[in-house]
């Protein structure tokens, strides 16, 4: 896919999540494998910006999704010990409201045609629609 390797470039968009930028108690390890998501998003958008990829990397963070996922809450096989906690993860469903799949099809639609967009970490959400994690100036660390 990189230009710099025979290919054609293009864009890349990797799902993370809200779960990705927020703690979230009930599902530890899926909100740190969707923190991973966007740690690589951004480093590796990097990487291809400063190597001249021709290849453009983002992440979209969705909150709740109207899709099939959102069942397996329900069984004790998926959650395991944090199956007690289903009812608070429903309440809070019920609080932040539940998204239809089409405004996710439309944020990806958009980072696909910004040509400007990489390493964006886009956010979903009912309250706010489509807008986007803004990150401080980088902290030089003294070592
Ligand atoms: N539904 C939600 O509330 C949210 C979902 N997401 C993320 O969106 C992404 C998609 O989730 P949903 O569409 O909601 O889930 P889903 O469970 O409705 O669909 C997942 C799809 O992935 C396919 N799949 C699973 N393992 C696979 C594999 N090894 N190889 C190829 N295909 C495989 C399944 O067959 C299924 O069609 C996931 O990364 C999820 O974490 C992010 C935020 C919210
Ligand atoms: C504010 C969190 C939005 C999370 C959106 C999401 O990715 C949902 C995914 C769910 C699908 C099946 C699950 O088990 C996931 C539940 C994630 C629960 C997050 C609850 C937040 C919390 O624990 O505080």
């Amino acid at each position: 896919m990189r230009k710099n390797n025979g290919g054609h470039g293009g864009v890349i968009i990797n799902i993370s999540s809200l779960a990705g930028l927020t703690p979230a108690a009930y599902q530890p390890v899926y909100s740190a494998s969707k923190h991973g998501v966007i740690g690589f998003t951004r480093s590796i958008a990097a990487l291809a910006s400063i190597g001249n990829y021709g290849v453009r990397i983002n992440s979209v963070c969705p909150a709740f999704v109207d899709t099939p996922l959102l069942e397996s809450i329900e069984k004790e096989e998926n959650m395991g010990e944090l199956f007690k906690y289903k009812d608070r993860i429903k309440d809070m469903m019920k609080c932040y409201g539940v998204l239809d799949p089409s405004l996710i099809a439309k944020g990806m639609i958009d980072l696909i045609e910004d040509d400007a967009s990489n390493g964006a970490v886009m956010k979903i959400t009912t309250s706010r629609g489509i807008h986007f994690e803004e990150f401080g100036v980088q902290q030089k660390t003294k070592i």
